[in-house]
């Protein structure tokens, strides 16, 4: 199993500035943002201080009336104060939050959707389904705690150092150089925590992809009883989340041991210069009041804000892998243009286009290469089919012309333009692919149908079912055309499904087609009719069917036959069966192996 490795493609900066772009989704809200830390933080300063002027006051010759106007304001404003950050904090939960969530849900699946396809295909789908869902639970929580953890003590230290100045320089300054000492510490631990807390992550997301494997294949375990080693496998990689798990907390652990002394050494000498002072007559009762709880409480509430750290760092651990998955490697990089990009061919070909492969040169590894300057040119409207051994390159050719994979050199041109200069959502309007093993969402029969031809007709969806040979089955069916298609497209056959592909393919009716081993799942009657309805669906369309079993090729314009990645043989059946080649060995192979099974 391929490990997960966590490379730092994502900076501090960036995390901040992806978290600032979050804000912006309800700006109104994120003023909250910042507007409730700022009333918490002056709500902590002012209580100290207004205890300190109260106590002031209590001298014989102030009477009760003097001290009442003060205190009434003063704690009129502190209602005020409390009361509005209190709603504050709920119009970001209620507005703020859920919109938030929702955003980042589509982001995840936009980001994921904007990934090259090759990139894609590299990663197990329950890692990215986990990197994806940990959008929208870890940013509206970082946000929260970061203002309240970060922003709110600051303003707070800021605050209390402008009062405690007021009161007492040398106060000020201590409490000023612990604050100093305090952040630092915090700050240099910050990117390693963040490193470690992206490990830790990136294996939480593996472990996810690793149960969703087994999951998938459930069947496969069970009846290769293979329960216990799928369970092995899981420890095995727990183990390493373990390990990873243990990094970052001793890591903590440094820090918050560090962070408590720096606390205790603090207090005691915040005391100590306190009462000194006091006895010397330099701050009166009512300012030690203040001093003390000024100081007491911002380092309180620092100290505190430190452990929060922790949580702050793995959410941006996490943060950082979600990002990290939607960086695209060079490699998989292939700059196809944006939809609103200046000079982005918008093709929609309203008729049947040629496709060009010009000198290409392509190889999934550095050191074998698959296809060397491979040149080949399908016609306008012309119906060819790829044959060949297994692995000979056919299924990678297409894939190519999909431009899933990016060509090292040369050019694929369709009606002469470059793939690379087409928009990829404009070009594949104009292609319909049915794959041998077709996939369908778990929806109902009738919403995977016009899943891509979303105006189709009741009429239209008819026909094309009958052309499939598939109506009847789903007239059948007790729900019919809603019914709901389970895993893995049940309670369809395999060949029913591919039936069910071939009625979209009616339905589509777009200008290239492709084919993959369409027939390959039906028996020999259904295929002989669904042939002729293949037939059916290819004209006036240009058309590239892939085949082992020859006899589905047999009527078409030309074929190319494959053989370790080169294009070995061209021409139609006929032609091709009076060369002694490989098309022929491979004809006589597939007969004689049928005479035999007769
Ligand atoms: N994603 C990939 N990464 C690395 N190698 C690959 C990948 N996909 C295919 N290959 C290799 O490239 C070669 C061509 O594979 P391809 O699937 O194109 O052959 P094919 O002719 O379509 O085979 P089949 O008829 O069995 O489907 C094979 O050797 C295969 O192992």
């Amino acid at each position: 199993m391929q490990e997960p490795v966590c490379t730092s493609r994502v900076a501090f900066c960036q995390l901040v500035s992806f978290l600032w772009k979050c804000c912006l989704y309800t700006p109104w809200c994120a003023l909250f943002l910042i507007l409730c830390p700022l009333l918490w933080a002056a709500e902590l300063s002012l209580i100290p201080y207004a205890i300190g002027k109260f106590l002031d006051c209590l001298h014989p010759r102030v009477s009760y009336q003097e001290v009442l106007g003060p205190v009434l304001i003063f704690f009129s404003a502190l209602l005020m104060v409390l009361f509005s950050y209190r709603l504050f904090n709920y119009m970001i939960g209620i507005r703020m939050v859920p919109k938030l969530r929702s955003r980042l849900a589509g982001l995840g699946l936009q980001g994921v959707f904007n990934m090259p396809y090759s990139a894609l295909k590299e990663e197990l789908p329950g890692k990215i389904s986990g990197k994806i869902s940990d959008l929208p639970k870890v940013i509206p929580e970082l946000l929260e705690m970061f203002c309240w953890k970060v922003l709110a003590p600051l303003i707070a230290l800021t605050l209390s150092l402008i009062l405690l100045s007021q009161k007492d320089k040398i106060f000020a300054l201590i409490t000023f150089f612990w604050a100093v000492l305090f952040i630092t510490g915090n700050l240099v631990m910050v990117p390693y925590l963040i490193q470690r807390s992206a490990n830790f992550a990136q294996y939480g997301n593996q472990i996810l992809g690793v149960i969703s494997d087994s999951v998938l294949n459930v069947f496969t375990v069970k009846i290769y009883t293979s329960e216990e080693k799928e369970e092995n496998y899981l420890q095995q990689n727990c183990k390493k989340g373990e390990k990873s798990e243990r990094q970052l907390q001793w890591a903590y652990f440094f820090l918050h041991l560090c962070l408590s002394l720096l606390y205790v050494i603090t207090l005691t000498v915040t005391l100590y210069v306190a009462f000194h002072r006091f006895k010397k007559g330099k701050i009166s009762i009512g300012d030690l009041a203040v001093v003390m709880n000024l100081n007491l409480g911002i380092s309180h509430v620092l100290w505190e804000s430190s452990f929060e750290f922790s949580r702050i760092a793995q959410h941006l651990g996490r943060m950082k892998q979600v990002l990290e998955m939607f960086y695209v490697p060079p490699k998989f990089i292939q700059n196809f243009p944006e939809k609103g990009q200046k000079n982005v061919k918008a093709v929609i070909f309203q008729h049947p286009p040629s496709v060009r492969f010009d000198h290409v040169t392509f190889s999934y590894s550095q050191e074998v290469s698959l296809f060397e300057n491979l040149c080949l040119t399908i016609n306008a409207g012309e119906k060819v089919g790829l044959v060949g051994y297994s692995g000979a390159g056919k299924t990678s050719f297409v894939q190519l012309m999909l431009g899933l994979y990016p060509a090292h050199s040369g050019k694929i041109l369709v009606n002469d333009i470059p793939i690379n200069d087409m928009n990829l959502q404009f070009f594949y309007q104009n292609i319909t692919f049915i794959s041998q093993n077709p996939q369908f969402f778990r929806r109902t029969i009738w919403e995977n149908l016009i899943y891509g031809s979303e105006n189709a007709t009741l009429e239209r969806v008819n026909y094309a079912c009958k052309q499939a040979g598939i109506f009847d089955r789903i007239q059948g069916l007790p729900n019919g055309y809603q019914t709901l298609l389970e895993d893995q497209g049940a309670p369809l056959s395999g060949g029913e499904k591919q039936r069910l592909s071939i009625a979209k393919a009616f339905l589509r009716n777009s200008p290239l087609l492709i084919l993959d081993e369409v027939t390959a799942q039906q028996d020999a009657l259904t295929e002989q009719s669904i042939q002729l309805a293949l037939h059916e669906l290819m004209k006036n369309k240009t058309s590239i069917v892939i085949a082992h079993r020859l006899k589905v090729v047999t009527l078409i314009d030309r074929l190319f036959v494959f053989n370790n990645g080169k294009i070995v043989q061209t021409g139609p059946h006929h032609l091709l069966l009076q060369q002694n080649g490989l098309y022929k060995k491979l004809w006589e192979a597939q007969n004689s192996l049928t005479s035999l099974t007769r």
